[in-house]
């Protein structure tokens, strides 16, 4: 990407507001992680990342859930570096066969809803046993989808937001906390 839209991301960072800081995200990561260490351990999960937004979360996450699970990412996309939805575009499906798998969905931010409800009907027709969600952030907003997350970490008003894997332009997916883009004066 162009050095101008490194610029730009970095002063969209500078100017952004702080929702969760750090320790503040991390604290919800291990509170996600004891819940689905009491709802999933012993049911042989199959963890399912959608990239790119999932993978922060599901790199924290993984490490902490201390029994037999499986991991793969699946890639479907409808925002594509701009800040508003449009189509979902399919990348890939998964390689795993998710017959008769209790699969969780992880997730950084549900959104619109478009994006989980068509992977939750997507493992639903691959025939999964069970569908379970989990997100890092539920935005408060009006779904376009009927749909809730099993497992949520955090809530945020209607902005757009990026770090702890969710971007702006494609950057910031990297920074360490959970920041609301500045609205316009
Ligand atoms: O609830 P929705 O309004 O459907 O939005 C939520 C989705 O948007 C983001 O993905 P995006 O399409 O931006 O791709 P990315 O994961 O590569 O950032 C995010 O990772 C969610 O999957
Ligand atoms: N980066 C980012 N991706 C999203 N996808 C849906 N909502 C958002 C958001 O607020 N930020």
């Amino acid at each position: 990407m162009s050095d101008a839209l490194a610029a730009e991301a970095w002063a969209v960072y500078r100017a952004a507001e702080c929702l969760y800081d750090e320790t503040t995200v991390r604290g919800a990561v291990d509170r996600l992680a004891g819940e689905v260490t009491a709802a999933l351990a012993g049911h042989n999960p199959l963890l399912l990342c959608p990239m790119t937004g999932g993978v922060v979360l599901a790199g924290h996450l993984l490490p902490q859930l201390d029994f037999p699970l499986e991991f793969d990412y699946i890639h479907a996309t409808r925002y594509a570096g701009a800040l508003r939805g449009g189509e979902l575009t399919w990348k890939v499906t998964p390689t795993a066969e998710l017959a008769g798998r209790h699969v969780l969905i992880v997730d950084d931010v549900l959104d619109r809803g478009i994006t989980l409800a068509a992977l939750v009907d997507f493992c639903r027709r691959e025939g999964a046993a069970s569908v379970h969600s989990l997100v890092l952030v539920d935005k408060r907003c009006r779904r376009e989808a009927a749909i809730e997350a099993d497992f949520v970490g955090l809530s945020t008003p209607d902005r757009y937001l990026f770090g702890w894997g969710m971007d702006y332009k494609g950057y910031l997916r990297n920074v360490p906390g959970i920041y609301a883009v500045a609205e316009a004066p």
